[in-house]
């Protein structure tokens, strides 16, 4: 890993030609924090061998996309991957090897994929979230604090609303939040979830946790965690207009994660909150 003091981290960016990818890599360049080290995509990707900035339709940037992540992530400070949970397992295998900072922002990871980040995280700084966004990551405190305000009487269902294009259900948002609200309660959302709603489903039970997703045209991101009660229901809401919202933190995160020792973190972390 390359660290001469004095200049900018360098980061890498896996993904690079995703919604995430070109956001973030629009991110760094604007930014005078960081530089961009690399641009990594999968192997027979169109992208790869081409500079990244001309494939994104732009002015060059010298740097040309790749699917060699060992040979990139070497010669940087800091990795940011939202990609998919396959990728991003061996991404967290090499940032191992590297040694170097990974901010993950995939979603949609099984408990099996989580295990393999906590083994690589004995050796890189990991730093993952379901959303990177401030509001959301405040929006986690306050629905604690409003669950464990309330008791059972009052019903908790967490609505996601996303793009035509997203692949996972429940969002890493909408899980965010549910286990934020599990645990206000005093409960493990895995006891309580109730994600697949559909037919004679009988009334719902006391103390569930339900998920509801909703997926159509652009929307960005939208998350509503509602406490119904009898007489009254209580919403909280958080409404991404703009990506580079989610883009912006990772870089917080890519920065902070600078100095870290390796482990696991999240943007609670990174945020103080
Ligand atoms: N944590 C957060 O704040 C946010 C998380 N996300 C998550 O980020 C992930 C990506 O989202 P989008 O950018 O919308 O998806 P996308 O489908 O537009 O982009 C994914 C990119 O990853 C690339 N990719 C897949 N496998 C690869 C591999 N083995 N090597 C290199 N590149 C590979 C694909 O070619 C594609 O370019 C999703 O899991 C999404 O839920 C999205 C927005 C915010
Ligand atoms: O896929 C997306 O687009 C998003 N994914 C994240 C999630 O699963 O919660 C974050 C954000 O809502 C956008």
């Amino acid at each position: 890993m390359s660290d001469i003091p004095g200049t900018l981290p360098g980061i890498v960016i896996t993904g690079a030609s995703g919604r995430m990818g070109q956001m973030l890599i629009k991110t760094i360049v604007a930014s005078d924090k960081c530089k961009l080290a690399g641009a990594i995509e999968r192997t027979g990707h169109d992208w790869v061998g081409r500079d990244v900035g001309e494939a994104m339709g732009g002015t060059a940037l010298g740097v040309t996309v790749t699917d060699d992540a060992l040979e990139a992530f070497s010669q940087a400070q800091a990795v940011i991957d939202f990609t998919a949970p396959a990728a991003t397992v061996e991404f967290a295998a090499l940032a191992a090897q590297a040694r170097c900072v990974l901010v993950i922002g995939t979603t949609g990871l099984s408990e099996d994929d989580l295990n393999k980040l906590s083994l690589a995280a004995h050796h890189a700084t990991i730093i993952r979230a379901g959303n990177m966004s401030l509001g959301v990551n405040l929006l986690t405190k306050l629905t604690k604090m409003v669950s464990a305000a309330l008791d059972a009487d009052y019903d908790i269902e967490i609505i996601e609303a996303h793009h035509n294009k997203k692949v996972d259900a429940p969002s890493g948002t909408a899980l965010m939040l549910g286990e934020a609200a599990a645990e206000g309660r005093g409960v493990s959302l895995n006891d309580v979830r109730e994600s697949g709603r559909d037919g004679i489903t009988g009334a719902r039970k006391r103390g569930d946790i339900g998920f509801s997703a909703i997926r159509g045209g652009d929307i960005i991101g939208e998350h509503d965690v509602m406490f119904a009660g009898e007489g009254e229901r209580i919403i909280l809401r958080h409404v991404a207009s703009d990506r580079s919202l989610f883009a912006k933190g990772a870089l917080k995160a890519a920065i902070w994660g600078q100095g870290q020792k390796p482990g696991e973190y999240d943007m609670l972390d990174v945020l103080g909150l």
